[in-house]
Parts: structure tokens; C-alpha cells; sequence
């Protein structure tokens, strides 16, 4: 017999009864609080963040960004230990029969890396001492260029001495970029300079052009050239009536640091574009033959190799990009912090339009300008790095124009009365003089606003003997790896001719700097992270 369906019991209950329920259990809550409260165990607090009116609040976001940086940083170093740790366990793996030959694995993993791969692979700076040296050889004159911007910063004690202790061979002096100084100023370095040895003023044209166009410009009636040129025919004399005084042909060595404009004065001279030029510095990298005519050579050299032992702020003005791998930060806070007076910040502001209205340090300085430039990072945090680069590049370009006065002495070691004399033999030095003044004249000099006043750090320490190269110390080993580790983009530089960090500076203009690759990798892994704790199947089923 089929059993009647029961009722649901009902869940009615008295009101007494509930309200003793609910009494129950705000007690039994209340002591749990009372418990937790006890251990002193309280709920985490939401991160407000740092409030719009606190005073130092980029400071602040400046000092998280750096910490978040140094993290990444941190992480990569791992990664790529991790990576090289695995690889050498590969190897093991591949030929366990190696394991029974004494030899450490880490040795084993490194040999034949730098013995196979590379086989004829020199360290460049020696290449460069190497190549210097035979210019030196070659020469019976040599022109050591100095930048008018900072002239006595381009003089090199090791190399001078060099070239006195060879005997028989000619220094002579040829202040460039004599466009981008003040005039009463070149004539204070010009009277300083020649006090000791020949010295030409000279302005390098910098609009030169190859030969089939200047072929095409020759139909014109004035080759615009010539106009740019200034210093050509004072040189052209002074070299010429040496010759004449020699009696036989001779070779003219041209030498300097990177940058002072050693190829654009070969190219002045033979009115064409023969030797490479451009803004990344040590472009030149082996010597080159350049008849100027019969009885007249010149020859240019790659740059002075810079001793590590000079100050930052010579290392960062003078050091070739494409030998040395330096970081960009620092090198910008040394040029700033030799650029340090009350005055010089003033100018600094109104000339190159940087708009900074005064600053704590160097950090607040390329904050402050990244911001006016619009330098961000992803998030928005202003980045220091790219406004870092700019200046430097500014810096050590061929655009901006600063100056420095010249000191009250300076008696080079190695120079003694009877050298100077010696130096000055067989020159025309009464027509140097008329032919400087006259390219002075001629010169325009810059606007009153691109005067910026720099002090010198004096002359640079160069290293002419290959055997005085020091080994690289550790993190310029490390930066270099990690320019090589970059992916694509730095290879296509690389095989182009320009180092990493010109290239970084030719981008600068670009003006955001959002799409930074190591923070999207991170975010990436996130959210996919994120994906995956989300179950389509169960939260839609
Ligand atoms: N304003 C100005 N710029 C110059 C002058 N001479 C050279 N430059 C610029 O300076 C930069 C460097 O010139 P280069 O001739 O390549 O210098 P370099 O000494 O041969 O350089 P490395 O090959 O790196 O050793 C180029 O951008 C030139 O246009 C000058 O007299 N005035």
C-alpha cells in the first residue's frame, strides 16, 4: 500500500528561541574577535598610495621606480645564470666522456667559446693603440685636434710625450669647432696654446657630400663648402711651407679623442666627403690614406684610447661609445655635476629649452626633464634613463655649445723651452698668426644663448701601449652582455656600425619611451597567469 506523502516538518519556532539563537552566536563572534585581538593579529589595510599633497611624493615614486628597476635587473642576472647553468649541464649530458678528464667544467664551457667562435677577434682597444701607433710612425707632422669647447680637455699628456720622445716629428695644434665658442674666448685659447706649440683655428665643414654630388654642386656658382669651411687655407699654408722648408714629401698624422672632428678636417681639406663622419664617436677605426696632393698626405687615426683613471665627468665626455659600454645615468650626472655653478643652470635652463626650474641633484634634474619632455615609462613614472641619454648625447654631439676658460698655467711635463723652440721650426708661424686672425673674423660664433660655461676637468689620461690596457672590469663585462642578450633591434644595430647606445640616442627624439620590453614580458606572464584561474568549463556550465 502506497504510504501517504509526510509533511515538511515546519521551521517555525518561538521568538524567544530565535532571538536566543542570534544572542548565541554575536557572543561566540565577540570572543573570537576578543581571541584575535588578544595574539594581536589585525586585518591587512588597503595600500592608499602616496596622496597628491604629500611634499616629496616623486621623489618618492622616483625611488620605487629605481628599487622596481633594480629588481628587473636582478631577475634577468638570474635568468641568464639559470640559462648558462643549463646549458653547461647540456653539454655534459652530450659528452659524458669528458667528466673523466680533470678539467673544471667551467673552464671547459668558456675555452672553446672565445677560442672557436671568435678566432681573430681582438680587444678593439688595442686594435686602436696599434693602428695610433703606426699613424704616429708614419708621420713627419702630426695634428693633434682639439675641441674648442674644451681644448685643454683633448690635449693627451701620454700621446705628446710620445711624439717629443720620437725625436725628429712635428706637433701641431688644431682647435676645432671653433663655431661653437664665444670669439673673445678662442683668442684667449689661442694666444694660451700658442705659447708653446703651432696652433690653427679651424672650423670643420659638416655639410660635406660624397663625390658624385659634389659634382653636381660644382655647377653652382659658389660651392657651398668652401662658405662652411673656415682655418682651411691657414692650415694649407702652414703645411706647405714646412714642405718647402723640408725639401721632400711628407706625411701629416691626424689624431684626437672621439668626436673632436679629426675626419671632418680631412674632409675640409680635400673638399669631399672621403673619411667617415657622424655624431657616434669612434666612428673611425683603422687608419686612412688621404692624398691632399703631390707632396702632401694626411692620414687619419682612430681615436685616443682613455685611461680609466681620469675623472668621471672626462670619461663621460671623452670614452668611444662603440669601445666602451657605458651607462648613460652616470655619465649624464658627471657632465651635470661639472656643469654645476648657479649660473650655468641658469643658462643651462633658457638655452636648450629644458624649462628645469632649479634642482636637488641629478636625479631631480632628468626627473624633472623627462616629465617637461614627456619621457614615461609604462605606469607613467618619468623616465630618467632616456633623459639621461639626451643630454649626454647633447653633450658629447656636435651641436650644443658650451665653453671653458683656460686655466692661469699648465707647463705639459714634457715640454721644456728647447722643444717648444724646436716645435716651431721650419713654420711660418708670423703668417699662422695673420691666417687665425683672419678665420676668427670670418667666423660667426655662437648665439648669446647657446653659451653655456663649463669647467674643465684639465688634460686627459690616454693609453698609447697596448700592454697598459686594463682587463674590463666586471660590470662593463656584464653591461656588454646584456647589450648582447637584447634581442633583434641591438643585432641589426651592431651589423649596421652603430653601437647600442647611439643608436639608443638617434631614438631619442621619439619622444615616449611606454614600450619598454622587460615590463610587458612581466605583465604578460600575469595575466596569463590570471587566465588560467578563471575555469570557463565550471563557472559557465
Ligand atoms: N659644429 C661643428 N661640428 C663639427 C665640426 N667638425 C666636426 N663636427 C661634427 O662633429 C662630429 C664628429 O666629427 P668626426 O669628424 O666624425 O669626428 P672624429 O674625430 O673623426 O670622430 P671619431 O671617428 O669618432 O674619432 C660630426 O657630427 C661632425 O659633423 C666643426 O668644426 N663644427
Amino acid at each position: 500500500m502506497k504510504r501517504p506523502k509526510l509533511k515538511k516538518a515546519s521551521k517555525r519556532m518561538t521568538c524567544h528561541k530565535r532571538y536566543k539563537i542570534q544572542k548565541k552566536v554575536r557572543e561566540h563572534h565577540r570572543k573570537l574577535r576578543k581571541e584575535a585581538k588578544k595574539r594581536g593579529h589585525k586585518k591587512p589595510r588597503k595600500d592608499p598610495g602616496i596622496p597628491n599633497s604629500a611634499p616629496f611624493k616623486e621623489a618618492l615614486l622616483r625611488e620605487a621606480e629605481l628599487r622596481k628597476q633594480q629588481l628587473e635587473e636582478l631577475k634577468q642576472q638570474q635568468k641568464l645564470d639559470r640559462q648558462k647553468e643549463q646549458e653547461r649541464k647540456r653539454k655534459h649530458e652530450v659528452n659524458p666522456g669528458d667528466e673523466q678528464s680533470n678539467v673544471e667544467p667551467h673552464q671547459e664551457f668558456e675555452e672553446p667559446k672565445s677560442k672557436k667562435a671568435k678566432p681573430g677577434k681582438q680587444n678593439p682597444k688595442k686594435l686602436h693603440c696599434q693602428e695610433l701607433k703606426k699613424v704616429i710612425e708614419a708621420s713627419d707632422v702630426v695634428l693633434e685636434v682639439l675641441d674648442a669647447r674644451d681644448p685643454l680637455g683633448c690635449r693627451c699628456p701620454q700621446v705628446e710625450e710620445a711624439i717629443v720622445q720620437s725625436g725628429h716629428k712635428k706637433l701641431i695644434l688644431v682647435l676645432n669647432k671653433s663655431d661653437l665658442v664665444p670669439k673673445e674666448n678662442l683668442e684667449n685659447w689661442l694666444n694660451y696654446l700658442s705659447k708653446e706649440l703651432p696652433t690653427v683655428v679651424f672650423k670643420a665643414s659638416t655639410d660635406m657630400k660624397s663625390k658624385e654630388k659634389m659634382l653636381k654642386a660644382k655647377k653652382k656658382a659658389v660651392p657651398f663648402q668652401r662658405k662652411l669651411c673656415s682655418g682651411k687655407e691657414a692650415l694649407c699654408k702652414l703645411l706647405r711651407s714646412f714642405q718647402q722648408s723640408c725639401g721632400k714629401d711628407i706625411q701629416v698624422g691626424v689624431i684626437g679623442f672621439p668626436n673632436v672632428g679629426k675626419s671632418s678636417i680631412i674632409n675640409s681639406l680635400k673638399q669631399e666627403r672621403i673619411c667617415t663622419v657622424g655624431v657616434p664617436m669612434g666612428l673611425t677605426r683603422s687608419m686612412q690614406i688621404v692624398p691632399l696632393d703631390k707632396q702632401i698626405t694626411v692620414i687619419d687615426s682612430p681615436c685616443f684610447i682613455i685611461s680609466p683613471c681620469n675623472s668621471s665627468a672626462a670619461l663621460a665626455l671623452r670614452s668611444p661609445v662603440s669601445i666602451e659600454v657605458l651607462r648613460p645615468l652616470e655619465a649624464a650626472s658627471a657632465i651635470l655635476s661639472q656643469a654645476d655653478s648657479q649660473q650655468t643652470r641658469f643658462v643651462f635652463k633658457v638655452v636648450l629649452k629644458y624649462t628645469v626650474p632649479g634642482y636637488k641633484d641629478s636625479l631631480d634634474f632628468f626627473t624633472k626633464l623627462a616629465q617637461k619632455r614627456g619621457l614615461h615609462q609604462k605606469g607613467g613614472s618619468p623616465n630618467i634613463e632616456s633623459a639621461a641619454k639626451l643630454l649626454w648625447s647633447e653633450w658629447t654631439g656636435a651641436s650644443l655649445g658650451y665653453y671653458c676658460h683656460p686655466p692661469a698655467s699648465w707647463n705639459p711635463p714634457h715640454f721644456n723651452e728647447n722643444i717648444a723652440a724646436n716645435m716651431k721650426k721650419g713654420f711660418n708661424l708670423e703668417e699662422l698668426e695673420t691666417n687665425n686672425a683672419h678665420s676668427i673674423q670670418v667666423l660667426k660664433g655662437p648665439r648669446l644663448a647657446n653659451r653655456i660655461l663649463f669647467r674643465s676637468s684639465g688634460p686627459t689620461n690616454g693609453i698609447i701601449e697596448e700592454t697598459d690596457i686594463p682587463e674590463e672590469l666586471p660590470r662593463q663585462k656584464e653591461n656588454k652582455q646584456n647589450t648582447e642578450d637584447q634581442g633583434n633591434d641591438e643585432n641589426n644595430a651592431e651589423s649596421s656600425g652603430v653601437p647600442p647606445v647611439e643608436d639608443a640616442r638617434e631614438m631619442l627624439p621619439v619622444e615616449s619611451t611606454a614600450n619598454k620590453p622587460p615590463d610587458r614580458s612581466f605583465t604578460l606572464d600575469e595575466m596569463s597567469q590570471e587566465d588560467d584561474d578563471y575555469d570557463f568549463k565550471t563557472d559557465y556550465l
